[in-house]
Formats: C-alpha cells, sequence, structure tokens
C-alpha cells in the first residue's frame, strides 16, 4: 500500500539577515501531511508564515542567513536535491504556490487563458491547443467560465483574477499546492465561494493543500487539521475538530477565545502584550511572556509534546498528559 504521507517537515529554519541580526522567521517547525489533506497554518501577523512557505518552495531571499532542516516529498527528501533539479522536477509541478497578492502579478498584457496554460507549456512542453483545452478544464473546476479565457486581467474582478491564480497553480496537478492567504482581499461571500471551489478541487483532483491564513473563520472551512504557529514555531498541531473544541495550548485557547461568535455572551478577549522580536527570541518559551498559565518550567524551551494521534502541543502544561513516544 502507498504511503498515505505525503509531505513531511522536519525541523525546518530559515533565518534573515538584517541590520539587527538574524530574524529567526521559521525555527524548528515538523509536521506531516497526509496525501488529500488540506493542514491549516494558523498565526497573527509576522508570525513566520509566509517565510515558511517561502521555504518549503526553495524561493528564497538574497539576505538568507541560515537555512537547517529536512522537507520529503512522497518519501524523497527533496533537501538533497540541488537548485536546478529542484527548479525542474519539485517546483511548480509536484508543489505550487499561490503567494500573497498573486491576483495582482497577473500579466497586464496577456489573455488569462494564455497565462494559465504557460505552466504545462514551460513544465511539460505541451503545445499550445493542448495546453488551452486543458486549462479551460481547470478553468471550469475554479468555478470560471471558459470564455473568460480569452479575457484580459483588468476584465476580470478580484475574484475572477484569484480564480484564474487558482488555475495556474493547478493545471500541472501538483500532489501539493501552499496558498498564502488566498481570500483575504475578496469579500466574504466570493471568499466562501472560492474555498468551495477549492473543496471540489480537493475531491476531484486528490490534491494536498497547504492553507495560510490569520483568519479562524477561512481555516475551519478547508482545513483537516490546523498548526498554530508563534513567533517562527508550530505551538499546537491537531486535527481541526480537536483544535477548534478542545485546543491543548494556552494560545491557541485564547485564540479561539478571540473568536467573535454570533450568540455570545461574553465579549471576546483580547490576547494582552506582544508576541516577542524574531530578531531576539527570548529563551524558554515564546509564548511564556502573554501566558496566564506561566510557571517556572517555561524558562526552558518546551518541546513539543505528544497528545494523541497526530496532535502535539508545545507546552509544559502537558509534560505529564504526552503519551509513550513523548515529545516530538
Ligand atoms: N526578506 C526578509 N528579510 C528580513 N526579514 C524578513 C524578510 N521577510 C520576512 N521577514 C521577517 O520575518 C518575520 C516573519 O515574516 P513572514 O512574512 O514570514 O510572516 P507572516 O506570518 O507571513 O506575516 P503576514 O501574515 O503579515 O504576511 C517578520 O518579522 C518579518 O518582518
Amino acid at each position: 500500500m502507498r504511503d498515505r504521507t505525503l509531505l513531511r517537515v522536519e525541523a525546518l529554519e530559515l533565518h534573515y539577515q538584517t541590520r539587527q541580526g538574524a530574524v529567526h522567521a521559521v525555527d524548528g517547525v515538523s509536521f506531516d501531511l497526509h496525501r488529500q489533506e488540506a493542514l491549516v497554518v494558523l498565526g497573527e501577523s509576522g508570525c513566520g508564515k509566509s517565510s515558511l512557505a517561502k521555504a518549503l518552495m526553495r524561493l528564497l531571499p538574497r539576505n538568507v542567513h541560515h537555512t537547517a532542516g529536512r522537507v520529503s516529498l512522497d518519501g524523497v527528501d527533496v533537501t538533497a536535491l540541488p537548485d536546478e533539479r529542484f527548479r525542474r522536477e519539485v517546483q511548480w509541478s509536484r508543489m505550487a504556490l499561490v503567494m500573497q497578492a498573486s491576483m495582482n502579478a497577473l500579466n497586464p498584457v496577456v489573455r488569462v487563458g494564455e497565462q494559465v496554460a504557460e505552466p504545462l507549456r514551460v513544465l511539460r512542453g505541451w503545445p499550445r491547443g493542448k495546453a488551452l483545452a486543458r486549462a479551460a478544464e481547470v478553468f471550469e473546476l475554479v468555478g470560471v467560465a471558459t470564455d473568460f479565457l480569452a479575457r484580459y486581467p483588468f476584465e476580470l474582478s478580484g475574484g475572477m483574477r484569484q480564480r484564474a491564480v487558482l488555475a495556474m497553480a493547478l493545471v500541472a496537478e501538483p500532489a501539493l499546492v501552499i496558498l498564502d492567504e488566498p481570500t483575504s482581499a475578496l469579500d466574504v461571500l466570493t471568499q466562501a465561494s472560492i474555498m468551495n471551489a477549492l473543496k471540489r478541487v480537493k475531491r476531484e483532483l486528490g490534491t494536498s493543500f497547504i492553507l495560510i491564513t490569520h483568519d479562524v473563520a477561512t481555516s475551519s472551512e478547508l482545513g483537516d487539521r490546523v498548526a498554530l504557529m508563534y513567533a517562527g514555531q508550530f505551538v499546537e498541531v491537531a486535527d481541526a475538530e480537536r483544535f477548534f473544541t478542545a485546543p491543548a495550548h494556552p494560545y491557541s485557547q485564547m485564540l479561539m477565545a478571540s473568536v467573535p461568535r454570533l450568540r455570545q455572551r461574553a465579549r471576546p478577549e483580547a490576547i494582552p502584550g506582544e508576541p516577542p522580536s524574531l530578531a531576539a527570541p527570548p529563551g524558554g518559551c515564546r509564548y511564556a511572556e502573554r501566558c496566564p498559565y506561566r510557571f517556572a518550567r517555561c524558562a526552558q524551551d518546551p518541546p513539543a509534546f505528544r497528545l494523541g494521534e497526530r496532535h502535539r502541543a508545545r507546552c509544559w502544561l502537558h509534560a505529564d498528559d504526552a503519551q509513550a513516544g513523548g515529545s516530538a
């Protein structure tokens, strides 16, 4: 039987060089992603979500200070591949990224259909007609009428442009698509309809997704699993249902309490304080400063304790509940 695990990430690090010193944007992130599974990476602005996407895709800016860790796709360690092979065999063809605000990055003078078909021409060398025919199919899958293929980006609404960008990422049928804030610039109805289109893609093409967002409502739409990121680290990874109903980490609990609900008497709570600077992250637990349960042990860096099947929380409060196999 084929292994269910599509992606395995172990101790991934990405630090940037800045005038203030090294910024620890991704600092020891580990997780697994199964085939046809959607993992939501949730976190406040600046916690390192986009950097994680860039590290996975190896789209690194020039001021990288240090990278480390291991990324395996389909059981193959892709971190070991030289850049040229990674670009040829992995980037975009097996693992694609829809970057933040990419709907504004479509080429204004090229018809949308040509742009959606381009990955097939470049990556697979398909002739124009065949690539356009496939682009039309993917267009329909993400909810765009095929006559839009002949239009220019300025003739499309924001929602349609975002779907075109999704179609471009999906057209070569990568096993994994990373979506960085794919709907944050759109109105709620358009957001909902794009989320529905993504669910259809997941079902029909069997694609796995990593959905990056700061919005809890968006995350609950598509996510099978949730990873909560704080100051460059994953503080909790759990099944979505577990995360939304019984989160284990104090930060996850505060985050859930800060989400306004329709039938709620008590006012949603804001989380006091601010995340630490990633240029000088504190030793010990990075959330300790803001945590109401802080105790002496939090001065040491907590490992990710294993609380159940594929459930981990990086918090000393769970040291005693951790299952055999302990931290990981
Ligand atoms: N090229 C870079 N050089 C230096 N620092 C960077 C660079 N890119 C990002 N950072 C810093 O790294 C940290 C993480 O940034 P990142 O964009 O990954 O966070 P994010 O969670 O995606 O935030 P947002 O939701 O606002 O996009 C921030 O402190 C940011 O200022």
